[in-house]
């Protein structure tokens, strides 16, 4: 028979520290990150799989560097995130884990990751994802979002790196191919976050930062949401357009990219928050399932 579990007090306290750094990485939003530069490993290789090794060490390389900027975001804004709901209960307001053991745990976490992608990857993918890092920690969060409206979309260029990343791990360049990847999560970020942000306004006028609903009102953010999801369904046709694609991920962009039109077009005509919240939930489904039918596409080319 299996020991059974012995809870004493230490073992509790422990237990929820360890969770409560696992938090700081914000594992959520970097499950889609490292998924995205996952299929771009795949998508890398004309005939074939890519080496298993290189893609494991790729991709625990690039989570431990993007779990990091996700720590130093917690510690540069934990004095913002203690004023929004939505981000109160994150471990530094709290005060679950103190600033000190942030950084100390950030630097261990983006190290790990930035020597595993040198050695065992590649130099050219570990100078993009520090790059990447320093674009997320440091150009958005310390410059870019407490400063203007724009930070999103200038802030999204990090965001859109991923694919680029794993493109670079399997081949040692970035291609053509690549940047349209990029390009894809490049223009899905603002109606993304500004479908987030038209619900959350409130939360960030106290915090003081200037996203689009707070500085320019709703309707404007909602004219915005529209037309960047118009320009989404337009870029995400161009991998069909080059040829890196084929029908089967054509369908699916368009199924997609019309289902994304449908909730940014009712947010924009008729706005609750609900719709603003099943509008940011959709933008999330629509992200993974793109990038799976590019993956589906790539293997079942018809
Ligand atoms: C500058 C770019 C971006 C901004 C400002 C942004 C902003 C946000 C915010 C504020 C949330 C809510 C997080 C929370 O409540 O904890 C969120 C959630 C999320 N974001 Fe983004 N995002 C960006 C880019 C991305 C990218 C590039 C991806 C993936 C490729 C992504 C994937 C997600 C996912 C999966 C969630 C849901 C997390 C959950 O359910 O807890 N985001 N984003
Ligand atoms: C190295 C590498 C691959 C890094 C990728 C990290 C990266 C660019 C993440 C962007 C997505 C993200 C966590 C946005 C949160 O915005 P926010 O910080 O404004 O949200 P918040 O208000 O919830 O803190």
């Amino acid at each position: 028979m299996p020991a059974a579990k012995v809870h004493t007090p230490e073992s509790h306290i422990a237990g929820s520290r360890l969770h409560a750094f696992y938090v700081l990485t914000k594992p959520r939003v970097n499950t889609l990150i490292v998924f995205c530069a996952i299929i771009g490993m795949f998508l890398a290789v004309p005939d074939g799989l890519p080496p298993p090794a290189l893609v494991l060490a790729a991709t625990v390389g690039i989570a431990c560097v993007a779990g990091a900027a996700a720590a130093m975001n917690c510690l540069i804004e934990a004095h913002i995130d203690a004023r929004m709901s939505r981000t109160r209960g994150r471990p530094l307001p709290r005060g679950e884990i103190t600033p000190r053991e942030t950084l100390a745990f950030a630097t261990a976490l983006g190290g790990t990751g930035l020597v595993l992608l040198h050695q065992l990857v590649n130099p050219l993918t570990m100078w993009l994802t520090l790059a990447t890092f320093v674009g997320y920690a440091v150009v958005y969060t310390i410059f870019l979002k407490p400063r203007t409206p724009q930070n999103i979309v200038i802030g999204g260029a990090s965001g859109a790196m991923p694919p680029v990343l794993g493109w670079a791990a399997v081949t040692g360049e970035v291609s053509a191919d690549a940047l349209l990847l990029f390009l894809i999560i490049f223009a899905w970020t603002p109606p993304h976050f500004w479908s987030l942000a038209l619900y959350r306004s409130a939360d960030y006028a106290r915090a003081g930062l200037p996203m689009l609903p707070v500085t320019h009102g709703p309707e404007f953010t909602r004219l915005s949401v529209l037309l960047y999801t118009c320009i989404l369904f337009g870029v995400t046709l161009l991998p069909f357009a080059t040829r890196m694609s084929g029908l089967l991920y054509l369908i699916a962009a368009a199924a997609l990219g019309g289902a994304f039109l449908g909730h940014a077009w009712r947010l924009y005509r008729d706005y609750s928050d609900a719709r603003a919240r099943r509008a940011f939930r959709f933008s999330i489904l629509y992200l993974f399932l793109l990038f799976a039918a590019l993956l589906a596409d790539h293997y079942l080319r018809f």
